[in-house]
């Protein structure tokens, strides 16, 4: 199956990654995008890393031990998966492949080494967006304020945020993460035109002959 735009064409599901240094914005810009568009799975990631406080199991992640990762990769369940800031992180694949094939896009929060992976087995339905903080020291305050880490790994994340960025230029948007509404608007925006690019519309040449029959009659 595939999704319909309002317009009722057919066309191939997406895959929109937003990668970014930790702390950018990313889960905040995905939460507001899945609250206002419609047809938007979130790809709900495994990870080795240890729950914060506040989050959910299957809502923010799969949290399994090493063994349990180990496993799944070897099985082939990871679509992709990396070792990000000493933890390994990996997305499920039959939760991705089911929401494609009932014509939903699907949202990832992945970093530059699993878009890499993605994008190797589905460039064309892939759709990259690398989000950037407007100072490093707006990322720093940001990874304070959210109060979920110590400092300690605030600390590993700041200093990891140099090579985290250098990855920018594989990506096919940037989105300067200042005023989180207008970052929001930007990102809806990438989506919204993406949904309507002309190769993933599946239903147009249906579509266009349908029109062309009725202007011969
Ligand atoms: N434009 C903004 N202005 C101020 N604060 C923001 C803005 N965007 C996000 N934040 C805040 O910054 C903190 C980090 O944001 P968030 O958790 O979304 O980042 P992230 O990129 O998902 O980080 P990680 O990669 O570590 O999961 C949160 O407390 C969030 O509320
Ligand atoms: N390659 C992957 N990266 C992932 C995945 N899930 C999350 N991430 C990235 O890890 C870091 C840290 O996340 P945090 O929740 O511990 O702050 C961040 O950059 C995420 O984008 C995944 O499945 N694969």
């Amino acid at each position: 199956m595939t999704a319909g735009g309002f317009d009722g064409v057919e066309r191939r599901g997406l895959m929109f990654v937003l990668s970014s240094p930790s702390g950018a914005g990313k889960t905040t810009l995905s939460r507001m995008l899945l609250e206002r568009e419609p047809g938007l799975k979130m790809s709900v990631s495994a990870t080795t890393r240890a729950m914060r406080p506040g989050e959910v199991e299957g809502r923010d992640y799969f949290f399994v031990d090493k063994p349990k990762f180990e496993k799944m990769v070897d099985q082939g369940e990871l679509l992709e998966w990396a070792t990000v800031f000493d933890n390994l992180y990996g997305t499920p694949r039959a939760p991705v492949e089911a929401a494609l094939s009932a014509g939903q896009d699907v949202l990832f929060d992945i970093d530059w080494q699993g878009t890499q992976q993605l994008h190797q087995k589905a460039s064309v339905d892939v759709v990259r967006v690398f989000i950037l903080p407007p100072s490093a020291a707006d990322l720093e305050k940001r990874l304070h304020t959210r109060a979920q880490d110590s400092d300690e790994v605030i600390r590993g994340r700041m200093s990891r945020a140099t090579h985290e960025l250098s990855h920018w230029a594989e990506y096919d948007y940037i989105v300067v993460n200042q005023n989180v509404d207008d970052a929001f608007a930007e990102v809806q925006s990438i989506l919204k035109a993406e949904r309507l690019k002309r190769e993933r519309r599946t239903g147009l040449t249906e579509f266009v002959r349908k029109l062309q029959r009725q202007l011969e009659k």
